[in-house]
């Protein structure tokens, strides 16, 4: 596969880091304006850096756009004229929906909209994915690409700002609920390298549990907290301070920034 990335930044250079280390792509090139900070790049054979989009189009054809939504619409009229029926167009771009990409490039390009996360670099992406009518066709190509990164789930596109939220910006929220389990191990005594260790391992085992038992958080919960014991005590602690309450509001704030990003 021929696969360009256009706009190599922290969610391009993660997808990126995520095709190469899954052996996913025959030629690869990676965009932005200023290639310094990505030129290293390069030490894989196969990877082209360049600040040329317009090169990275004609020579790929899986095209996978990571720039700010505000740079989105130019970089599409820059690019517009090259694309072939060869080429799928994958955006990941934030709030910038399939109709507006069909306005600039037309409805007969094969167009998927994905919303991956920074975990695609390790191979553990949440990915969802939605397409324009034409870009059905490749809905189980874009599938292929992410499942060898992670797992993917086809969703309709008025899901996708939901989707953004929870997959994508989740990883900040899941990364600061490790982070303040950690400052609580560290609190009972633990050094910050331990507490970490503990916080993090911990995560991954109960997400595991979730994922391979397929049985509901409740029912886990269930089984952990000892009636009188020490896991109920803390967790209605948590509940009284209002854990579960402060998570859904601010997934819901993160939702509606989404809706004024959108509008700018
Ligand atoms: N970060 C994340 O976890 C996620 C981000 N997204 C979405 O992905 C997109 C990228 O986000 P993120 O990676 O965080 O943003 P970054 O700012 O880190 O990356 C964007 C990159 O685009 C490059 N760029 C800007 N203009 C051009 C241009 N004309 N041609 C080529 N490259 C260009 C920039 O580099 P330079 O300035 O050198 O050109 C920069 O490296 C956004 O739309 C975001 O909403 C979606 C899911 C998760
Ligand atoms: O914070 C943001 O706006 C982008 C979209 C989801 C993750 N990062």
């Amino acid at each position: 596969m021929k696969i360009a990335i256009i706009g190599a930044g922290n969610l391009g250079l993660a997808i990126a880091k995520g095709i190469l280390h899954s052996n996913g792509a025959t030629t690869m090139y990676l965009t932005k304006r200023n290639t310094k900070s990505i030129q290293e790049f390069e030490k894989y054979g196969n990877v082209t850096v360049t600040s040329d989009n317009q090169e990275a189009v004609k020579n790929s054809d899986i095209l996978i756009f990571a720039v700010q939504p505000g740079h989105f619409a130019s970089i599409l009229e820059e690019t517009k004229d090259l694309l072939t029926e060869k080429h799928v167009v994958i955006s990941t771009i934030t709030g910038f929906r399939i109709p507006k990409i069909e306005e600039i490039i037309g409805s007969d390009k094969f167009i998927i909209r994905s919303m991956p996360n920074t975990a695609i670099s390790v191979g553990k992406s949440m990915t969802c994915i939605c397409s324009n009518e034409l870009g059905k066709k490749r809905v189980d190509l874009a599938k292929a690409i992410f499942n060898r990164m992670g797992h993917t789930m086809e969703i309709p596109e008025d899901q996708m700002q939901a989707a953004t939220v929870i997959c994508a910006s989740g990883i900040a929220f899941w990364m600061r609920l490790i982070r303040a389990t950690t400052q609580g191990a560290i609190q009972l005594g633990f050094d910050a390298k331990e507490a970490q260790e503990l916080a993090m391992h911990t995560c991954n085992g109960a997400a595991s549990l979730l994922i391979e038992s397929g049985s509901h958080p409740e029912e886990e919960i269930d089984r952990v907290t000892t009636p009188k014991g020490c896991t109920i005590e803390g967790l209605n602690e948590m509940e009284h301070q209002g854990l579960s309450s402060s998570l859904i509001r601010g997934i819901v704030s993160s939702f509606e920034k989404i809706s004024q990003i959108r509008k700018g």
